[in-house]
């Protein structure tokens, strides 16, 4: 089967178990939102993706292929990862972070080409960056911080994105726009969500942790009820499907 996918994998942290026989098939050019919990497991899930993290027991594949075999320059041409609080320590412009997104791409030693540069301005156009691409890094706002990061994995031209919670620091129109851009792409993406009707609203598969364990797994409407948002959030709320295609609408109403 191509594309990413993770098998029964189990992962410790710090002397803990915090992944337990996960299993998650991201659809090819497909979102897939992964919900849960603060400390469910769901950062610790996307960095076993990337191969950030090897799984104690279980496995990663590319293609088929263990991600340990496959190699890291390989495994870095095909996923991108957009990680929580990412940071650029030195002084850069934007367009030097975007273009970090092509050293996958290019060999050792040798200039950009147009395709690296083409990829770079298509990044910072579809993040709405074009006209702030030679700000200094230091002077961006979080949520500019956070658009540069998702034009670095848009330039790596990815087959695979892996987003953690990326709407974090970001306005409401920045928000939505991120999420029309991604469900737009086409790539196979797994996005970490703290917020539910935005994973209604855009995503087309969901899967839910609690305690390391997937709880849900299926479309919004399915995978969105009452009980569940109660049993894995403590939180009493009341669903709605709302017009035209039926999406879940999730009005909260207080701790259980
Ligand atoms: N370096 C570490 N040492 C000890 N425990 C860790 C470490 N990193 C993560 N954990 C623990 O692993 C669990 C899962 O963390 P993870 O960051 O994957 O959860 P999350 O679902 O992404 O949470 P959040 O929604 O708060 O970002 C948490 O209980 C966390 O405290």
């Amino acid at each position: 089967m191509s594309g990413l996918r993770a098998e029964r994998v189990r992962r410790a942290v710090g002397g803990a178990l915090v992944l337990d026989g996960v299993t998650l098939t991201p659809r090819p050019g497909e979102v897939t939102g992964l919900l849960g919990p603060n400390g469910s497991g769901k950062s610790t899930l996307l960095r076993v993706l990337a191969g950030v993290l090897a799984p104690d027991a279980g496995v990663v594949t590319l293609d088929d292929r263990p991600l340990s075999e496959a190699g890291r320059r390989a495994v870095a041409r095909r996923v991108a990862v957009v990680e929580q609080q990412a940071d650029t320590q030195v002084a850069l412009t934007i367009v030097d972070v975007v273009r970090l997104g092509r050293i996958p791409h290019r060999r050792a030693w040798t200039p950009a080409t147009p395709d690296d540069e083409q990829a770079v301005r298509t990044a910072l156009t579809r993040t709405g960056l074009a006209d702030k691409a030679n700000r200094p890094w230091h002077s961006l706002s979080g949520g500019e911080r956070q658009r540069v990061h998702i034009a670095r994995a848009l330039a790596q031209a990815p087959r695979e994105l892996l987003l953690d919670e990326p709407t974090n620091h970001l306005d409401i129109h920045h928000q939505l726009a991120l999420m029309s851009l991604v469900t737009e792409l086409k790539v196979t993406t797994v996005v970490a969500l703290h917020d539910l009707n935005l994973a209604a609203m855009y995503c087309d598969q969901l899967a839910v942790l609690k305690q390391g364990r997937v709880v849900a797994a299926g479309t919004p409407r399915e995978v969105l009820t009452e009980t569940l948002v109660a049993d894995v959030y403590g939180v009493r709320a009341t669903i709605t499907e709302e017009a035209p295609d039926g999406r879940p609408h999730i009005r909260f109403l207080g701790p259980v």
